[in-house]
């Protein structure tokens, strides 16, 4: 029985398919066209889900899905994905941003080259045994304006094949630079309404967000020129069809192309099938051999490694893993998570705020996950939260009102890596620190004490006055209690004329031990864990 279950849920290639099946540990069900119900009802036997845009994963499928760890979205948009609910459930999200990029830079050419020559309308009328040259004039594409509203992937592709046509490209794109634009020999505008104003032609190449939301609406259309087309290959929701519609039917829009619709499939009586200009598609985009292929085998490798190694590639929900991350912040996740867990037992019982620090060449790996990775062993050893994970942790925090603050310096101090992280609440703040000496992780640091112990194991902790004989109490205790010990650290503060004592041991001490060193005079606190 392998470990990891995987649903396809939307059909994807073959080969992304086998490429899945044949990794160790992991059994794919390809099951396509499940209603949302059906899909409420079997979620929860699966670690792993790979969608297109079909299946909606709602809050209600992440509640059911108690083991699902990762979701494949072979494709670009993410927009059927509930993000947030993802994130609360620890789920990480990857999508496969490049494979389809080509295919659907081509397909929104195609539309809107075939808008320009009336292809769909001639085809109807030829096969229906007309021949009506006259009506169908197109206009050349040759010398026109042509507004492209996202200069990403795919908007850059479409403006290199628009470009081959003789079209002067003017581009929108919060992100698009001077410099870039300049490379890519297109017209930089400030605003949307700046590259619409006397547009001939507008191609849409955005995700669908509250921002873009009816980024073409009636105001817009009526910035472009009289008889400009309109192309929408990118989300429903992105175009006000009403809008368009209502151009339309007045004259001023000269016509549309949707291959993604608000609706989809749209109804029987969308409003834009009846109007004269327009071609429509069924969300093709990405519907080639090639497209599929590549984002088919890309989101089984991620899924695959993600179960095997524990990689995380192209995640919209939080900061990648790749292997090269792993090799470098790999060691530093795990002692991290240990010093969140010591925290959580040494300090104050739960906190206002945590602050981390690196210290030396750890501040400059992707300190964000390190940062995650205390938070989930703090949460989960403070708060009790079985869950949490480094795609969780953040919004764990948030919602128990925690604070975080992060600070990086280069530059080392008695230890070359240092990680301190200190819990506040209140008046109080405890601090704990460890490092990675070698290959070799050590907690170096524990409230004010230098000690030095293993990250992980069964601890005790012993503070106590600075006074002659109390280290020989706890070693006779623990002999007479059969605990033995794996290490042990003493250091002393001279200040405080305390003194604090990290015995790992092999085994968990029973309680009798325990409540004989609290009852021992000149001992102040003992503490018992496992890290
Ligand atoms: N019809 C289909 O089958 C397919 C549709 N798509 C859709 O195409 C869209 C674009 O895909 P890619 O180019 O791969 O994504 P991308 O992430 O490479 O590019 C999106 C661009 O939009 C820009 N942007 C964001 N907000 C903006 C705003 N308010 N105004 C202007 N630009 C804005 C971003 O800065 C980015 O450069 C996505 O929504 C995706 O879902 C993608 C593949 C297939
Ligand atoms: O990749 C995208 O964003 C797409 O819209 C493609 O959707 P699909 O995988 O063909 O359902």
């Amino acid at each position: 029985m392998a470990t990891y279950r995987v649903l396809v849920s939307d059909p994807i290639s073959e080969k992304g398919v086998d490429a899945l099946r044949s990794a160790p540990d992991i059994s794919v069900d390809v099951k396509t066209g499940l209603s949302p119900e059906e899909l409420l009802t079997i979620i929860g036997e699966y670690h792993g889900l790979v969608v297109r845009s079909q299946t909606k994963v709602t809050p209600e499928v992440f509640a059911a899905a108690t083991q699902l760890k990762a979701i494949g979205r072979a494709g670009v948009g993410v927009d059927n994905i509930d993000r947030d609910a993802a994130t609360d459930h620890g789920v990480v999200v990857m999508n496969t941003p490049s494979g389809n990029t080509i295919s659907t830079a081509e397909h929104a050419f195609t539309l809107m080259a075939s808008l320009a020559r009336n292809i769909p309308q001639a085809h109807a009328s030829v096969i229906a045994g007309k021949w009506e040259r006259k009506a169908f004039q197109g206009v050349e594409l040759f010398g026109k304006r042509l507004a492209i509203l996202g200069m990403g992937r795919i908007g850059t592709e479409f403006a290199k094949r628009a470009q081959a046509f003789g079209i002067h490209v003017v581009a929108y794109d919060p992100f698009l630079t001077a410099a870039r634009a300049q490379a890519l020999k297109v017209e930089l505008a400030e605003t949307p309404d700046i590259a619409l104003t006397g547009a001939d032609l507008v191609t849409l190449h955005v995700p669908l967000t509250p921002e873009t939301k009816h980024i073409i609406n009636a105001k817009r259309l009526a910035l472009l020129n009289p008889g400009a087309l309109v192309v929408n290959c990118a989300r429903g929701g992105l175009v006000d069809e009403a809008a368009a519609k209502e151009s339309l039917d007045a004259g001023h829009l000269g016509g549309i192309a949707l291959d993604v619709y608000e609706t989809e499939p749209p109804a029987a009586d969308f409003p834009l099938f009846s109007a004269k200009k327009t071609a429509f598609t069924p969300h093709l985009g990405a519907s080639t051999a090639e497209a599929q292929e590549n984002v088919g085998i890309e989101v089984a490798h991620q899924l695959r490694d993600f179960f095997v190694t524990g990689e995380i590639r192209n995640a919209v929900n939080m900061p990648n893993l790749d292997s090269r991350t792993l090799q470098s912040a790999g060691p530093y996740l795990d002692l991290a998570r240990s010093l969140g867990k010591l925290l959580s037992k040494i300090g104050p019982e739960q906190s206002d705020k945590i602050r981390v620090s690196y210290i030396g060449p750890v501040s400059e790996i992707d300190t964000e996950l390190v940062t995650r990775s205390v938070l989930a062993g703090y949460l989960s050893a403070a708060y009790h939260e079985a869950q949490v994970n480094l795609v969780n942790a953040p919004a764990i925090a948030k919602a128990h009102g925690i604070q975080i603050s992060e600070t990086s310096s280069s530059l080392a101090t008695t230890f070359t890596d240092l990680i301190e992280v200190s819990v506040v609440k209140g008046g109080e703040t405890s601090t704990v620190a460890g490092t990675i000496i070698g290959k070799s992780s050590r907690i170096v640091h524990i409230a004010g004490h230098y000690v030095e112990t293993n990250p992980t194991g069964h601890f005790l902790f012993v503070e106590n006055d600075d006074r002659p004989g109390i280290v020989g109490v706890i070693g006779s205790a623990l002999g007479s209690a059969q605990v033995n010990i794996a290490n042990m650290s003493l250091s002393r503060n001279a200040e405080r004329k305390t003194a604090v004592t990290v015995i790992e041991v092999d085994e968990q001490p029973p309680a009798s031990l325990l409540e004989l060193l609290r009852t021992t005079p000149g001992i102040l606190r003992v503490l018992s864990f496992e890290l």
